[in-house]
């Protein structure tokens, strides 16, 4: 065994190199090793393929409100899908190739390899053993597939496969109506492929009923939606049949967007000397990112606790700090923000509908069919639904399906994270003609229930009740 290393970092994803970067700052006494390809889940087969693949589908979509504006001709219009694949995948090279070059500088310092720990202190890659005074794994996570399903062969996908294929067939099921499959069924369906959905008991994580009808109604809208049944898929003949209680139907293939599972199958956390849950999860503090009281780090999807990229990196962060220290340092971690790419968008800020105790809880809300900005852009249609604190008149949390709600997300964290009350938030400028105003409609919605702190304010000043002006 050689000599024993300052930080040994298991996994390059994102969650990895932003440990890497941490880690550099203090030592060159490090390795990191990477199982598989370089170049981190997001830029690979995650985020930001996704998003292109959005981003073409939704352009091609507008092209149904072109008459509407006066705009003659739409009808010609046609999509090329390998085309629309063809750029998916130059971008993603393109991201792929400005993640690696963060580790192709390291030289012998970056390890293609499975690693498997084999103590606290100790893990083996490629037949040989590493010793380190911390270890921090940022293994990630996979798409999660039953072990019946892959007899389906090339006829099922997950995001790992779906950006790879030259073309799209003219069928196609997406089951799992989680983040991935809501995302990817509409913009599927927009390229022009025959989609039909199935999903459990939610959709895309929302738990406010009115935001899950109105999310419901319009991706039901553009696809044939079946929820609350678990599908079953079966090859009959050349076809793939999809059933899920009395609902049934053929297609060529099927994308499989079940959830993702953790990458820690025999990675050697029964070595760690300490009880793991029934996962095989060892016990994580998420402010230290510290698995018990061991020099081990786990960050990022491979912990299991919050999926998304900007909370891998935060992980890695907290994860690269703490493993240069001798006592771990506690972080308060940010206000929890999810975005759904669909559109309009949904997405979740800080508690959830279901989280809260409706008895100390105001909701206030705004649907955006007859908001001014929204009908001229023709995009109106959604929803957002403000939760606030009854006594305090604190904003707690928002659920939406709503246009420009990733934006309206982020403004609704700011504030969350600040306790912002929702005076506090009608004292701040709406510029106007601007999707922001339904925001305010739905602030003012709540504070039309709360006390009046201050009648000579200008959060007091109210609305014209007229669609051009608010
Ligand atoms: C289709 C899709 C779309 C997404 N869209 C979004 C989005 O829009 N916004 C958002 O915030 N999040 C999104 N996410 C989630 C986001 O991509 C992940 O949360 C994030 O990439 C996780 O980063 P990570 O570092 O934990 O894992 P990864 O990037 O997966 O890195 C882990 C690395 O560890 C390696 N590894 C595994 N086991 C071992 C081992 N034993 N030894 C050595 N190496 C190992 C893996 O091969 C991999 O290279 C999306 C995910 C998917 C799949
Ligand atoms: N925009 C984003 O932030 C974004 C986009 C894509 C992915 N992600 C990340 O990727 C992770 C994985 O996404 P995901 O969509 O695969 O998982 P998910 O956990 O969000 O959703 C999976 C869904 O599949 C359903 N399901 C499971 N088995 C089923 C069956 N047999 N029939 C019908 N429905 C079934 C579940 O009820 C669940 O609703 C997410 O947790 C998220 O963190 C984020």
């Amino acid at each position: 065994m050689s000599k024993v290393l300052d930080v040994i970092i298991v996994g390059a994803g994102s969650a990895g190199l932003s440990a890497l970067r941490e880690v550099r700052k203090s030592t060159q006494n490090f390795v990191i090793i990477n199982d598989g390809p370089w170049g981190t889940i997001c830029a690979r087969v995650g985020c930001m393929p996704s998003k292109a693949l959005i981003e073409a589908a939704n352009a091609f979509q507008r092209r149904n409100t072109f008459e509407e504006f006066g705009i003659r001709g739409s009808g010609q219009l046609t999509i090329d899908v390998p085309a629309v694949l063809q750029r998916v995948r130059r971008l993603r090279d393109d991201f792929v190739a400005s993640t690696i070059k963060t580790t192709e500088e390291l030289g012998k310092r970056a390890i293609s390899g499975r690693a498997r720990l084999l103590a606290p202190d100790r893990l083996e890659v490629n037949g040989e053993e590493l010793r380190a005074h911390k270890i921090i794994i940022a293994t990630g996570s996979h798409p999660i597939v039953p072990a019946s399903w892959n007899s389906l062969g090339s006829r099922l996908l997950t995001t790992d496969t779906l950006f790879e294929q030259k073309t799209l067939p003219a069928r196609m099921a997406v089951v799992g109506m989680g983040s991935i499959g809501t995302e990817m069924a509409q913009a599927l369906s927009r390229l022009g492929i025959k989609v039909v959905a199935f999903g459990g008991n939610q959709i895309a994580g929302l738990t406010d009923p009115q935001v899950v009808a109105v999310a419901s109604d319009l991706l039901g809208r553009e696809f044939p939606l079946h929820l609350g049944k678990k599908a079953e898929l079966q090859l009959v003949q050349k076809n793939v049949q999809v059933r899920a209680g009395n609902n049934e139907v053929m297609v060529d293939c099927v994308l499989a967007a079940l959830g993702r599972r953790p990458n820690i199958d025999n990675l050697g956390f029964e070595t760690l000397g300490i009880p793991l849950d029934q996962h095989g999860m060892p016990p994580v503090n998420p402010s230290t990112l510290q698995v018990a009281d061991l020099p081990v780090f786990l960050a990022g999807d491979a912990n299991d606790q919050v999926p998304l990229l900007h909370e891998a990196a935060d992980e890695g962060y907290i994860a690269g700090l703490n493993a240069m220290r001798s006592d771990p340092l506690c972080f308060t971690r940010r206000a929890s923000l999810s975005i759904i790419f669909t559109d309009p968008i949904i997405a979740i800020v800080g508690s959830r509908f279901q989280e809260l105790d409706p008895a100390k809880t105001l909701t206030g809300e705004v649907h955006f069919d007859r908001q001014g900005r929204a009908r001229v852009g023709q995009r109106n249609k959604g929803i957002q639904r403000l939760y606030a604190d009854a006594e305090s008149g604190r904003l707690l949390g928002a659920e939406m399906c709503a246009p420009a709600g990733d934006h309206m997300a982020h403004l609704l964290a700011l504030a969350i994270d600040r306790s912002l009350t929702v005076q506090q938030l009608l004292r701040l400028p709406f510029y106007h003609p601007v999707l922001e105003e339904g925001l305010r409609t739905a602030l003012r919605a709540l504070a039309a229930q709360l006390p009046v702190v201050n009648a000579f304010d200008l959060s007091m000043c109210g609305t014209f009740n007229s669609e051009a002006l608010d």
